[in-house]
């Protein structure tokens, strides 16, 4: 009798970069309503589910050794929530192999839980609408819809409601990965202390930065980049201020923080202004390294086709 081989499902879900990032005023559930252009960049993540006695994960590659294995890790609580909707056990065997900068500010962990969302609506034959999986996604965090959707997207609310915007063109990006990570909750609640403090300058709309995306041009969309979480991220690493100098000083049109960071976004001409400013970034002294990736890419995407295992 041949046994037969589980064959798992793989999942690749993007990064992402808040090309947007204008945060209001704290809300009474504790999060802030937020007005902001997703863009998914092509550095990624990659999960696979295949079936097991019993749930587990395993992490590898960046940072591995600081993520959860456990219930902490957002693909578990992913797991677990579409087994409880499908009267089934988790028993599912989860390996994440990790290329966005843990704690970064590029949505790592919601990238793998909108992964592992995908991956088992597959493995387990599910049948999950997209409206069913966005309403999962949204429960696990508010960067989670945006990691299934990828693209470019306005999200608003806590970053949950998502609306597609046109950009014509991709965009070529150097990534500037920090020593450690900064914890967003503690960056969102310097923002509010700073802004109690005083009255630093808020982001206005989008519109700008939406027509800009249009033209598809990065010298046009440049100097349109806004995080409102920027000030609260240089606040708690004022390392990144260095950071940011170096990046345009050595080429890049602009940068900003990456959501609420540490990682640092640099938008290039095109895809040789960016190899060589992350050549000269790479040894300015100024980041732990530096990645190269472009936008917008999809979402969540299954790259293998389990219904080869079905045979
Ligand atoms: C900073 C961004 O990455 C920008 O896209 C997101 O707003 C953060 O998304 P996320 O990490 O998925 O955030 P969640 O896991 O939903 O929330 C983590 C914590 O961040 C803070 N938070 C998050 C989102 C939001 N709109 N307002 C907030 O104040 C809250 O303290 C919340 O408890
Ligand atoms: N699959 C996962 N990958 C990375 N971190 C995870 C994961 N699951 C849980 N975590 C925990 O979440 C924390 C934040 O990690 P994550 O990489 O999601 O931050 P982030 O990219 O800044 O997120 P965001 O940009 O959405 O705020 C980590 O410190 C880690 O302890």
């Amino acid at each position: 009798m041949l046994s037969v081989v589980p064959r798992p499902v793989v999942v690749r879900a993007p990064s992402k970069v808040n090309l947007h990032l204008a945060v209001g005023d704290l809300r009474d559930d504790g999060y802030h309503e937020l007005n902001t252009v997703f863009q998914a960049l092509s550095l990624s993540d990659t999960v696979s589910v295949v079936p097991a006695e019993t749930l587990s994960v395993t992490v590898r590659g960046e940072d591995a050794r600081v993520v959860p294995t456990d219930s902490g890790n957002l693909v578990w609580q992913a797991a677990e929530m579409l087994a409880a909707e499908s009267g089934r056990r988790p028993d599912v065997e989860i390996a994440i192999d990790k290329g966005i900068p843990v704690a970064g500010g590029m949505a790592g962990g919601s990238a793998d839980a909108a992964a592992t969302l995908v991956g088992l609506n597959a493995l387990w034959q599910l049948d999950l609408s997209r409206e069913e999986l966005d309403g999962f996604a949204a429960k696990l965090g508010s960067d989670v819809p945006f990691s299934l959707h990828g693209g470019t997207a306005v999200g608003t609310g806590r970053g949950e409601r998502l609306l597609p915007v046109l950009s014509r063109s991709t965009f070529h990006w150097v990534l500037a990965l920090a020593k450690g990570g900064l914890s967003t909750p503690t960056v969102f609640r310097e923002l509010d202390r700073l802004r109690a403090d005083g009255n630093p300058p808020r982001l206005g709309g989008p519109e700008d930065l939406m027509h800009a995306l249009t033209t598809g041009d990065a010298a046009t969309l440049a100097p349109l980049l806004g995080n409102d979480l920027q000030s609260a991220a240089l606040s708690l690493n004022p390392g990144l201020r260095r950071t940011l100098r170096a990046g345009v000083a050595a080429g890049a049109l602009a940068g900003i923080v990456s959501g609420s960071g540490p990682t640092c976004a640099f938008l290039c001409a095109e895809a040789d202004a960016a190899v060589r400013v992350s050549a000269e970034l790479a040894g300015a002294g100024v980041c732990r390294t530096v990645r190269v990736a472009s936008g917008p890419v999809p979402g969540a995407r299954i790259i293998n086709d389990a219904a080869e295992g079905s045979h």
